[in-house]
């Protein structure tokens, strides 16, 4: 495994928001996660990649419960590894998953009142970081974009207070302008919320990512910063089969 110098943490700098030590999941015969253990610090965004099919999703799946997992996963220092995702959940993570999940029938305002009941788009926080939403609260969530479902999506677990978020691919099939948008709404969130990132996008990494988590095989086989694995054309192609030259810059 590739890794920088292990985490010296000094009398100041806060434990760990999430500890996995090592978590397997098994699907019938096959053995996605393979031990994976590694930390999330308490603030900024942790980024989890790796290549098509090694086990990202299912990490975070295995986190809010919702693969069958063993090992030991800790928030906050309790351990949540046999708990349910609804118990997880209450506990303080919250999860935006790849598909969005959406209501499509319902609109934005209803989406989100499905949450807080009694605020929906006039929370504070959808007037701060989504005003497109405040402008669409009567639009059927079905009939937005992709991006703007994201928005919904990420606006909806932002309802709650929470002491980690677990956001899959938050920017997979959108336009540029969009991937920009949604990356500013997660620098945003992530200066008082810390993140763990499942992204395939290597400059939106580069940009709100500090640190990195690199999967191979349901394996952690690299743990650095997000800037020094970014800024390695060969460990890149290496650990992720691309490289910043080909993707070009954000
Ligand atoms: N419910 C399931 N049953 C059986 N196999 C599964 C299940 N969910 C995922 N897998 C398999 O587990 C492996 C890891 O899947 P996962 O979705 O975690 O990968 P990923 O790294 O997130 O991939 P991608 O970048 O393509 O989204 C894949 O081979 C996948 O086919």
């Amino acid at each position: 495994m590739t890794e920088q110098s292990p985490s010296t943490r000094s009398a100041t700098e806060s434990p760990p928001v999430l500890e996995l030590d090592d978590v397997h999941v098994r699907y019938g015969g096959s053995h996605i996660l393979q031990g994976v253990s590694f930390d999330v610090p308490a603030t900024g965004v942790t980024a989890l990649l790796g290549r098509n099919g090694v086990g990202k999703t299912t990490t975070l799946k295995a986190i809010i419960g919702l693969a069958p997992r063993a090992g030991r996963i800790r928030l906050q220092g309790r351990e949540i590894q046999s708990m349910t995702t609804a118990r997880i959940v209450r506990g303080g993570i919250g999860y935006v998953p790849e598909d969005r999940e959406v209501f499509g029938g319902l609109t934005v305002d209803e989406n989100l009142r499905l949450v807080a009941p009694d605020e929906g788009v006039e929370a504070p926080v959808v007037g701060r970081l989504f005003p497109d939403l405040v402008a669409r609260r009567g639009q059927r969530a079905g009939t937005l974009s992709g991006g703007q479902q994201q928005m919904v999506s990420l606006a909806r677990v932002l309802l709650r207070e929470n002491a980690l978020l677990l956001i899959d691919e938050p920017t997979k099939g959108l336009a540029p302008k969009l991937v920009t948008e949604v990356a500013d709404v997660l620098a945003e969130v992530a200066r008082t919320t810390p993140v763990l990132l499942v992204e395939q996008n290597l400059p939106l990494v580069r940009r709100i990512a500090d640190r990195v988590v690199v999967l191979d095989a349901g394996q952690v086989v690299h743990r650095g910063a997000a800037a020094e694995l970014v800024a390695d054309v060969d460990l890149t192609r290496e650990l992720l089969g691309v490289s910043m030259r080909r993707e070009g810059a954000a």
